[in-house]
């Protein structure tokens, strides 16, 4: 082969020296730093309608609705004769979660779910296929005769999102594609309630051996609760749920309302917080809460502005790293609030996704903690058990730059990594 180029003949071929190792693309447990998601898959099949046309099939807005196979057809139809389907995107709550993570960290991450065996040019599987991060791992997939899910994603002119779900095959993951050892070597495990909607479906007992495997090795296990109506439907099998197995709990506002019957957010996350470790809760136009545990030794005051709700002087303890409540000897409550970035964009191309961004920044810096307790032990950020690399307010932050960043483009998952360095936000602010 002729190489472009000066080159003296020893440097094309250096086989005195070793060879170099190349970069792998599974994950390795006793060598990675990964996050393991495990999700309904779905590809988002995106269409701009009017508020009537979600009224013409009794879809409710903002929700995820589930549609039978004779619905789904007949909106498709009319979208198609309307010529109003203007992309298709991988979605799925997790998957978008954990792209997000592998495309944030630049590390990899673990899919688990189905996937079509044979998949054909324009399927809902190569549309997921090509949307999703090479940092992902789908080796561990099972393959499906049929289609994976279309999640048919409504667009009103004002920006909501608002889903019929057409399932396919999604809800056959068996628990016997569900690897122990992958689960146990990661930074944390990350699903969703939506399983539970499908009661007689394999996927339910798959999500509940990943959780029980992951709580068997004290690993981090992450929930979001997915869509309001699911909430009320399945609140105490949820409930249940959450109290046996779940550290860190997702949600909005009217999910939290749902679980909770307590409409103020932070009064909300106060009441989750008996069950959870963490709680990370968004809240659309009024920006989101992340709230959690700290053990009184190791609490960090607020230099920040002090803000009262329902909860006095709430923000006090922000600066704080959020611990386990049993790593805690005297655990105390940790709230901290931030408005949406920069006010929100000027305009909002899309909500779809914003939530899952700002989980997937959560999940960054529980990883970013894992690795770097693994590289340097003794370090004084290891002082206590942390679950995370940062403040809550810190976190806040970085989880609110990401849904930003979703919030400004039209698919659910970020096509690109956030810059190094921002801008002086006010300057940012200011000029525009
Ligand atoms: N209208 C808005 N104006 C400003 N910021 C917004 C707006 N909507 C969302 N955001 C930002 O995005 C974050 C997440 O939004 P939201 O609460 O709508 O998530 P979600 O309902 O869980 O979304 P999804 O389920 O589609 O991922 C908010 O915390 C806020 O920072
Ligand atoms: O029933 C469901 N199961 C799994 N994911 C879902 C369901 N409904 C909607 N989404 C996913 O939620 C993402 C935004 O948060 C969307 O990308 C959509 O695919």
């Amino acid at each position: 082969m002729k190489f472009p180029g000066r080159r003296k003949l020893k440097h094309y071929f250096p086989v005195s020296q070793p060879k170099p190792i190349l970069p792998s693309i599974d994950v390795q447990p006793d060598k990675d730093t990964y996050i393991v998601g495990l999700d309904e898959t779905i590809v988002d099949v995106v269409a701009n309608v009017s508020d009537e046309f979600l009224s013409q099939f009794s879809i409710h807005k903002g929700l995820s609705n589930l549609v039978d196979t004779d619905t789904a057809s007949a909106i498709y139809r009319e979208l198609a004769a309307q010529g109003c389907i203007s992309d298709h995107f991988a979605g799925g709550t997790i998957g978008n979660t954990i792209h997000n993570y592998s495309v944030l960290a630049d590390d990899k991450s673990v899919l688990l779910g189905v996937m079509s065996a044979n998949i054909t040019l324009g399927s809902p599987a190569y549309h997921y296929i090509c949307h999703t991060s090479s940092k992902v791992d789908m080796n561990h997939l099972q393959g499906v005769s049929g289609d994976i899910g279309r999640g048919i994603t409504l667009i009103t002119p004002d920006g909501e999102r608002t889903f019929a779900i057409a399932p396919g095959d999604m809800d056959e993951l068996n628990a016997e594609h569900i690897p122990e050892n992958i689960i146990a070597g990661s930074a944390a495990l990350v699903t969703c309630a939506y399983p539970l909607r499908h009661q007689g479906k394999p996927i339910k007992q798959a999500m509940l051996t990943a959780l029980e495997h992951a709580h068997q090795h004290q690993v981090p296990t992450v929930l979001t609760l997915g869509t309001k109506h699911l909430v009320e439907e399945n609140k105490d099998e949820l409930l249940d749920l959450i109290k046996r197995h779940v550290n860190v709990l997702a949600m909005n506002e009217l999910e939290a309302e749902a679980l909770t019957g307590l409409s103020d957010p932070l009064q909300a996350a106060d009441q989750i917080l008996e069950y959870v470790d963490i709680v990370l809760l968004t809240a659309g136009p009024d920006g989101m809460y992340l709230c959690g545990y700290t053990d009184d030794t190791v609490k960090r005051e607020t230099t920040n502005p002090i803000k009262s709700g329902r909860l006095a002087d709430f923000n006090r303890w922000e600066f704080s790293r959020p611990m386990l409540r049993s790593a805690c000897q005297n655990p105390i409550k940790v709230f901290s609030h931030i408005d949406p970035y920069m006010g929100g964009p000027e305009k909002i191309r899309n909500t779809n996704g914003a939530g899952d961004g700002a989980l997937s920044a959560l999940l960054h810096d529980i990883s970013a903690n894992h690795f770097h307790k693994d590289s340097l032990p003794n370090s004084s950020k290891h002082a206590a058990p942390f679950l995370a690399y940062s403040s809550f307010a810190q976190i806040c932050k970085y989880s609110n730059r990401v849904s930003y960043e979703i919030l400004v483009q039209n698919a659910p998952r970020l096509s690109r990594g956030l810059p190094e360095r921002e801008d002086s936000l006010e300057e940012a602010y200011w000029e525009r």
